[in-house]
């Protein structure tokens, strides 16, 4: 009983997102200890009491967050909107991570060079039936997706071919006409003499921290969610974040206030002769050329490990969900 109190967190255990989201945890200090036991597949969180973790293949871990049986998880935003119908209202994305980039797209023969657009193969599924004597074939795992795009863009007459891998190849093995799969680099696609329709991108998926809300939110799981979420967001602040320093001849409060503006950091302290900003990483080129053609004789700038706040941006987000 004590057990399903705890807070679950589920991380990727094999495929593309497994060690990015191993290394997403690390960086927020976060270290996952896995248990000994091959077939258990639990681990815990080193100094984190009521959490543990559980490593389940990215379709799992969006399964499981669906039903509540895991309170936080990463995986791709490609499965969520495949896997959880209504998934507004059971899950929340915490925030993307920056890693697992690849989109759904709808991909066709290269041969059908009159297919460029949507409305194309719209036309060409009408006119399908009426040539072959049935309709079209779309092979894809991605049913749900393909279903909600498909009828946006007026493409009806059509069956889908389920597909759970080598999808690609199916056009060629005359199992289905065309398909709709995750590609990243297109090598696949482009191996199997396949284009992606023009306006055919259905979604550009990234790996998300993900929230159930259909979780049991017990106080030991939020306790310990509010701490895991303030390390990772002190972390991705800390990551985007560079304290940049700057001698001025004098300090003049107008300057600073411009130098705010213009580059979207925050003045930290001054004094009259020198000055200090919080700034956006890929600002902080362009603010120290900014400070040094006014005035300012030398400018450094430096990370920070990590940076708390007393107001969790991710943690704010999660209660205001769970009420
Ligand atoms: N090139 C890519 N191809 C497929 N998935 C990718 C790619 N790049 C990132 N991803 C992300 O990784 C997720 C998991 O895909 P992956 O193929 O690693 O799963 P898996 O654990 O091997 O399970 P499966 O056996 O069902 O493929 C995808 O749903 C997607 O969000
Ligand atoms: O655009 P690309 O960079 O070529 O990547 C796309 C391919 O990668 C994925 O397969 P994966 O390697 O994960 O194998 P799987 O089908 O067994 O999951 C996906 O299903 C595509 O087949
Ligand atoms: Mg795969």
């Amino acid at each position: 009983m004590r057990e399903a109190q705890k807070l679950v967190i589920a991380s990727p255990s094999k495929g593309r997102l497994q060690e990015n989201a191993a290394a997403f945890f690390a960086r927020a200090g976060l270290e996952l200890t896995q248990g000994r036991g091959a077939r258990d597949y639990r681990g815990a969180v080193a100094g984190v009491e009521g959490a543990e973790v559980a490593y389940l293949s990215a379709s799992e871990i969006t399964r499981r967050l669906a039903l509540g049986e895991a309170h936080l998880g990463v995986t791709g935003e490609d499965l969520v909107r495949e896997e959880i119908a209504d998934a507004e209202s059971k899950v929340e994305l915490l925030a993307p991570l920056g890693f697992g980039f690849a989109n759904v797209v709808v991909a066709v023969p290269q041969a059908w060079i009159d297919v460029r657009h949507m409305s194309d193969l719209a036309d060409v599924a009408d006119g399908f039936r009426a040539r072959h004597g049935r309709g079209l074939r779309v092979a894809t795992k991605y049913v749900n997706t393909t279903r909600r795009f498909f009828t946006r863009y007026g493409v009806s007459d059509y069956r889908i071919v389920e597909s759970s891998g080598a999808t690609e190849g199916a056009p060629a093995a005359g199992s289905a006409d065309l398909i709709v799969d995750i590609t990243t680099t297109g090598a696949t696609l482009a191996a199997n003499a396949l284009k992606v329709i023009e306006d055919g991108v259905i979604l550009r998926s990234q790996a998300n921290l993900v929230a159930s809300l259909a979780a049991p939110w017990s106080e030991t799981a939020r306790e310990a969610a509010r701490i895991i979420l303030s390390r990772i967001a002190a972390e991705e602040e800390a990551r985007t974040t560079r304290e940049v320093r700057a001698h001025l001849p004098e300090a003049a409060g107008d300057l600073l206030r411009e130098a705010e503006t213009t580059f979207g950091a925050s003045l930290r302290e001054s004094n009259g002769k020198s000055a200090a900003f919080a700034c956006p990483a890929h600002h902080v080129a362009a603010l120290a050329d900014w400070l040094i053609a006014h005035g300012a004789k030398s400018v450094a700038s430096a990370r920070f490990d990590y940076v708390f706040r007393a107001e969790n941006a991710l943690w704010s987000k999660l209660a205001a969900r769970l009420g």
